[in-house]
Order: structure tokens, then sequence, then C-alpha cells
């Protein structure tokens, strides 16, 4: 797994040969400690070169090998090994050099980088820390503020800012291996000594405890209950603090403790559950592997509202070029100037010029002729919807492909009002589109394997994660999320306040809890969309009681909230008080204390004590019950689907995995116990009636998330 050669008569060429990214496995270890030590001991070799092949340094420690017993040499002795040896070892960096990569770089005693390559130890987001020594060279390299940065967040960083930083000696556009196997013969005979990290002091600023503290705070704020970045902070503080095997010691110390962790379990299970929903399939037998996408280089959006908008901006940002459309000038004036102007913030950050030579505004359909997919994101109303979907049949080419940015109206309705069924997909951003990572891409009944590859490598070139799912009401993430917000309602209808509800969701791990959540979202969608559905406003059944429709529990207080005028962070004021219309920082407003008690005494109901675990089970299992249902009816193809969806497009703590995965920490048994205790509690909830797939899995033993696919009551998903 490590391959040997002599070039130019004196330099011991090691390469790593475990493809696709040479992962340091077991096997991969053992041959890079017997080629360093027969380059050591071989007299004729004066220096080395470590590469990868395929143009890959190194993708770090071989994840898979994490779930079991440890065999082959350590990377630790192996690492010391190369750094401790008299001979000059260059690193030659193409591709990836994460993780244990990069820590067997700092190893070696000078590092050069292919101009196209990345570096970074990301294994806080794997839940651990870089335990092979990067927590202790890589600060004595670069100093302990630009070491924390990049230690706690995991960030890859790009060949010119890892020679800025001074983690690489030199970058090259040529090749990496060629000038490392020059530059090995080059340094022979010079001092060695002051290219051993683990020998030089970390440079620190003067306030290094102050630097630590403030560091450690925020971290602490970003991790919301994650272990590992902590970790990482004292791990790095080691290297400040203490001489080099001390902190080598900590470094282990610390590791010990995340390694089995169940958060480490959590964070690993989401590195491959995201690369998984990559890897998507129809019942038809169409699935990623056979089915490709057809190319699309002219994209329009139709809408440019706040969704239409993010959606331009991020089609610009992968450098598509974008006709948005809107109905009248004046809207098509405000939408471009807002576009723009995002589009110009984002380049100031990156310190990059926007690509505004890619848009294109107009209010005439007829431009559409020459697009080849276009997106719809007009406003929620499928009456509307379908009026735009039978304009763009008639005047987009006949093999366009259509998609809508519903986020759960029916797509199936939505294509039947066309004369191309086939080539229309739902295309399902999260707000703000050019920020979110999540596209749910949805395969109506009759969508072909070509539109829908089209549009999950659409979303890919945006550099969004894009899960597949079915069609229903709500799709997956939206469905799911039904439940969890109408059991928040009943909970304040029972005696909670916002901020208790909130404050159990955001000691859980989301970054905010869900009365928060829909303040910035805007209390009106929801509203509206309840009006439309018969719940609330004029079309209610009038023999419905008020706190009952359509035969079950339902809970007007968002919308007798909404008929105060109270609209979320917009105006100022929702479920929370804000500073201003739009402002952010949210306080307790004892005027909707004031309602919700009212609203108590009006319908008889004793408030009571609620603690924050019943409203951690309630919100959160409901929400988990109704993802067995989806993924029963076919809707999700498996839990990794569902978990991704949550994790990248509803701030789920990845931490946790995702709800599926969490059910399975949990322990299947407890949910559906629980479950059964709350719909005891609770008959005239029937979300709270545990999903028969809950029920199957836990009569059979309930097995690893990884064999429930096996026991869904249809053999195939309904995609
Ligand atoms: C003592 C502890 C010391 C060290 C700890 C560590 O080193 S932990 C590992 C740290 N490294 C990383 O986190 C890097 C993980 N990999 C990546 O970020 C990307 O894979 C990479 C290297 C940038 C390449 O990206 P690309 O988009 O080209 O490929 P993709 O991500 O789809 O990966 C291809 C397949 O390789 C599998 N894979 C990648 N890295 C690892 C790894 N470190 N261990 C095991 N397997 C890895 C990945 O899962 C893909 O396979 P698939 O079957 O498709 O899932």
């Amino acid at each position: 797994m490590a391959r040997y050669e002599q070039v130019q008569g004196t330099v011991a060429l090691i390469t790593l040969t475990n493809p696709p990214v040479n992962a340091l496995s077991a096997a991969v270890r053992l041959g890079i400690t017997e080629t360093v030590t027969r380059a050591l001991r071989d007299p004729e070799v004066k220096s080395m070169v470590i590469c990868g092949e395929n143009g890959v340094f190194c993708g770090g420690a071989d994840i898979r090998e994490f779930a079991k017993p440890m065999s082959g040499p350590p990377l630790v002795p192996m690492i010391a090994a190369i750094e401790e040896g008299e001979k000059p070892v260059v690193a030659a960096i193409e591709g990836a050099a994460f993780g244990g990569g990069l820590e067997l770089a700092l190893g070696c005693h000078y590092r050069i980088a292919h101009s196209k390559a990345r570096v970074g130890l990301p294994e806080v987001t794997l839940g651990l820390l870089p335990a092979a020594g990067g927590t202790q060279r890589l600060p004595r390299l670069i100093g302990l503020a630009p070491a924390l940065d990049l230690i706690t967040t995991g960030r890859h960083v790009t060949a010119q800012e890892a020679l800025k930083l001074g983690i690489v000696d030199q970058v090259t556009d040529q090749s990496a291996l060629d000038l490392a196997i020059q530059f090995a013969q080059q340094v022979v005979g010079q001092p060695l000594l002051p290219r051993k990290l683990s020998t030089r002091q970390t440079p620190c600023p003067p306030d290094v405890d102050g630097l630590l503290e403030e560091t450690m705070a925020q971290v602490k704020q970003r991790a919301r209950g994650a272990m590992a970045p902590i970790a990482c902070v004292q791990a790095v503080r080691a290297a400040a603090t203490l001489p080099y095997q001390a902190g080598m010691q900590k470094e282990q110390e610390l590791m010990a403790t995340l390694f089995h962790s169940s958060q480490a379990r959590a964070m690993q299970y989401c590195f491959f559950a995201q690369r998984a929903v990559g890897r998507w399939s129809l019942s038809s037998g169409a699935h990623s592997g056979n089915s490709k996408p057809r190319p699309v280089s002219k994209v329009a959006v139709i809408g440019l509202g706040t969704m239409g908008r993010g959606i331009t901006v991020a089609l610009v940002k992968a450098g598509m070029s974008v006709l948005a459309v809107e109905t009248n000038k004046k809207q098509l004036e405000i939408g471009k100037q807002m576009v723009s102007a995002m589009l110009k913030h984002d380049a100031q950050k990156r310190n990059a010029t926007p690509r505004l030579d890619l848009l294109h505004f107009t209010i005439d359909l007829l431009e559409l002729k020459n697009t080849d997919l276009i997106i719809e994101a007009v406003f929620e109303d499928m009456a509307l919807k379908k009026q735009v979907f039978k304009e763009l049949s008639s005047v987009c080419k006949a093999d366009a492909f259509l998609c809508t940015n519903t986020s759960g109206l029916d797509v199936d309705e939505l294509a039947a009002v066309t004369k191309r069924p086939e080539l229309v997909v739902g295309m399902h951003f999260f707000a703000p589109a050019h920020v979110m990572k999540l596209l749910e891409v949805v395969h109506g009944s009759r969508s072909s394997p070509e539109a829908v590859a089209t549009a999950m490598h659409l979303g890919k070139r945006l550099g969004k994660v894009s899960v597949l799912v079915g069609n229903c009401a709500g799709f997956v993430g939206n469905r799911m999320l039904k439940p969890y917000l109408e059991q928040a309602n009943f909970l304040l209808e029972e005696g909670a306040t916002p901020e208790l509800v909130d404050g159990a969701l955001e000691e859980f791990g989301f970054p905010m809890g869900v009365f928060k959540m829909s303040d910035l979202s805007g209390l009106d969608v929801g509203w509206r969309i309840r009006k439309e559905a018969g719940l609330t406003g004029p079309n209610v059944d009038p023999r419905d009681p008020p706190r009952r429709r359509q035969g079950r529990r339902y809970s007007p207080l968002p919308d007798l909230v909404c008929e105060q005028g109270r609209l979320g962070q917009k105006n100022g004021r929702g479920w929370y008080l804000y500073d201003k219309p739009g402002g952010r920082v949210a306080t307790p407003d004892p005027s909707i204390h004031k309602f919700l008690e009212e609203y108590r005494i009006k319908h008889g109901i004793s408030p009571r004590q609620i603690d924050r675990q019943e409203v951690v089970e309630r919100c959160l299992f409901a929400l988990i019950n109704e993802g067995f249902r989806s993924l029963d009816d076919g809707i999700a193809a498996g839990p990794e689907d569902i978990d991704m969806i949550y994790v990248f497009g509803y701030g789920w703590p990845r931490h946790r995995g995702g709800p599926m995965f969490y059910a399975g920490m949990v322990g299947l048994p407890r949910v559906l116990t629980r479950l059964e205790h709350y719909r005891q509690a609770h008959p005239e909830v029937p979300h709270l009636e545990p999903s028969p797939l809950l029920r199957r899995l836990v009569a059979s033993g309930s097995p690893p998330i990884n064999k429930w696919r096996d026991f869904l009551q249809r053999p195939h998903s309904q995609l």
C-alpha cells in the first residue's frame, strides 16, 4: 500500500497507494513504516519524497477503520520516525492533504504543494481532534491564533493560503512531485533540526490566556453542545503552554475522551451519509450510476422574491449564466438591485469580482426559448404556479427541464398542465438559497431519470447536498416539520412559554428554537398555507370547535398571533419582541405571556409545569415518527436521506447525526414507549401514534440503522 522507488539516484520516492483518497489504512501505515525504515537504512538514499497516487496526497486516517479494533502501526510513532530520521523528507502535496494526511506532511521536513491542492485538519467535523500530532505541530509551525482557527473549524485551506500561513514551503502550477524531487536533492546536507517542528516553540501573541479564553468562548457558542471543538482548544492550549511531549500526551488523553463517543459516531455517520445520498435510485431500476445528467448551460429563474433571488445568486456563484424573470418592470428593478447587491456583498467577502456579467433580467417570457432549465420560484400558490407552468410549457424549447421550487405542493399536479411531464421535477431550495446547503429534488410520478439526474447534478454544481425525495405534501423535510410545530403549539396551550420550548430545543443543539425560527421565517407564511388548507379563515367548517379541525386536535394559537398583526422579525413582533422591525435580538414578550394565559382561561385549560425533557420528546419524537412514516411510504429512500435533509436544511445538530440516527442512539424501544405514553395522554393527536415501521423494527430487536431498509413495507421506495 506504499510503493518504493529510487529516483534521480539518491532520492527514495514513497507513494501512498490506496485509492480513491489514499486514506491511511492499517496497510498504508505499515507500507509507510517499512519503506521509510528501508530508505533510512539505505546508504545510497540521501533524501525522501512522500506523495500519493492519482493526484491525491492523502485524505487522512481511514474513517471506516474507526469502528473496528485497531490494527497495524499507529500514526504517532510512524510520523515521529519520519521527523526524527536524519535524512530530509519532502511531502509532495497534490489534490488534498487532510487530517492524518496533513499530519504526515507536518512530520516531513518540507512541504511542496500544487496550486490546486487543499489542506486542512477537518477532524473536528468528525467529532475528533487531530491526534497524530496535528494539535502540537501545526501551532509550532504557523502560530497559535491561525492554528486555533484551522483546528477548531476544520476548514479547508487553499494552497495559496497555506503558503501565506507557512504550512507549505512552495506552491507550483507544474508537477508538485517533480519539484519535490528536485527540492529533496537540493536540501541534502542542510541542517535538519530547525525543520523538525516538534523542536520548535509555538509562536504566541503577548496575551496567550486572553486569546485562548476568547477562542474557547466563541467555540462554545458555535459548538451547540459538540465536545470536539472544545477538546481542540484544550489540545492547542497544550501546544502553547507545555513542552512537546507533554502536549502530545494531552492530545492523546483528549482524543481518548472523543474517540468512542456517540458524538464522534454521529458525525462519522454524517460523513458517509452525505456521500450515500448522492447515490440515488428509482424503482424503475434507473440510478445515479446509469442515468446521465444532460448538460445545462442556460438557466432561468422565474420570480425574484426571497427564494428566487437566493437561487439566482447561487447559480451565478457557480459560474452559470442566468436569465432572471419578473412579471413587471418595478418588481424586476427591485429584484435586479437586490441580486446585484447580494452578489457584490458575497464577492467582497471573498475578495473576488462579482460575476454580474452572467446575469440577465427580463419581463418577457419569450426570452426563455433557448433556456435549458427553468426554476420556477413564484409565490406558493397552486393556481399561480399552474399558470406559470402552462406558459413555460408553450414558450420553452421542447426539451427544456421545468423545475419548481415549491416547498410542498404537488409536483404531479404541476407536471400535468405541461406537455412534458417527464421533464418536470421539484427543486426545493431552503432559505437563504445561496447559503443553505440542502436541495430536495422531488421526483414526480412521471419525472424521467434524466430529469432527476440533471437536477441532482445541478445541485452538486451549486455546492448543495442534493437529496432525492418522493412527491407528497411537504415532501420529506416539511412533512416531518408539521408534527414538530404542532407539538410546540400544543405545549404552549398546556402551559409552556415560547422561551421554555425554544430553550429546550436550543439546549438540544438547534441553532434556534421553533418559535424563534418561525419569527425569522415570517409567521404569515404558515398562516397563508393554513388558510388555503381551510384550517383557519373563512373556509373553516363552522361545525368545528375552536381547537379541532378536520377531526383532530388543532391549535389556533399561531393564527391568533398573526391576527394581532404579529408577523415575526419582519415587523419586530412575533412570538418574541425584537429591538426593531427586521431586528434579530429576541426578548420574551410579557404581552405574549398574558395572551397565552387568557387563551388558556378562555378554553378552560389548566396550565401545568412542563419540563425540558417533555419538550424535546414531544417535539422530536413526533418528528421522528413522521420520518418512519415517510420511509415506510417510500417518500424517503433511506434514513440517511432524512438525516441529511435535517442536518443540512433544518439545523439538526450534526453531532446528533440527524433525527433517524438519533432515534437509534436513544434506542428505538424508548422512542416507541414514549410515543405510546404521549399518545395515551393525547388520544386526539394522531401524529403521536407510533408508526408501524417503528413497531416492526422494535419487534425485530431494533436492528442497526443500516438494516432498516430491510423492514420497509415496500421492497422499493416510491421514488
Ligand atoms: C489518530 C487520528 C488521526 C487522524 C484522524 C483523521 O485523519 S480523520 C480523517 C480526516 N480526513 C477527512 O476528514 C477528509 C475526508 N475526506 C474528504 O474530505 C474528501 O473525501 C476529500 C479527501 C476532500 C476528497 O473529496 P472528493 O469529493 O474527491 O471525494 P469523496 O469525498 O466523494 O470521497 C471519495 C470516496 O472516498 C471515501 N473517503 C474519503 N476520505 C476518506 C477517509 N479519510 N477514510 C475513508 N474513506 C474516505 C469517501 O467516503 C468516498 O467513498 P464512498 O464509497 O463514495 O463513500
